[in-house]
């Protein structure tokens, strides 16, 4: 746990838990309805599935980014092939044009 408390929190889906911790993966892509998160908020990070917790994280940069702007680039910084994040964000948004990339460090 980090000393200084957090303003709000974020899920994870588990299979994703060991790339977060290990630093392979420092951002995430996600809807409108994660939008709202503000550079320098510290969160608390849990599990989609269970809610565990599991680490706390600070946002550095949150921006909008076109499903079809996604390049090798975000594709590297979320340990995975272009390909494979596009699979992923389909497999979880369905068909989506903007996504809100939110970068972020391990507290
Ligand atoms: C659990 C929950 O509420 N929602 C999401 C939504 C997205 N993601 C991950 O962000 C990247 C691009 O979308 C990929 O790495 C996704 O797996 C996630 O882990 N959990």
């Amino acid at each position: 746990m980090s000393r200084i408390s957090c303003d709000a929190k974020i899920t994870f889906f588990e299979r994703f838990e060991a790339d977060i911790l290990s630093g392979a993966k420092t951002i995430t892509l996600r809807d409108e309805s994660e939008s709202h998160f503000r550079v320098g908020d510290r969160l608390s990070v849990s599990t989609f599935e269970t809610g565990r917790y599991f680490c706390d994280i600070q946002v550095v940069r949150v921006e909008a980014v076109a499903f079809e702007a996604l390049n090798s680039r975000h594709a590297e910084q979320e340990n995975m092939s272009l390909e494979q994040l596009k699979a992923v964000i389909t497999e979880i948004y369905g068909e989506i044009e903007t996504l809100y990339l939110i970068e972020y460090r391990l507290l």
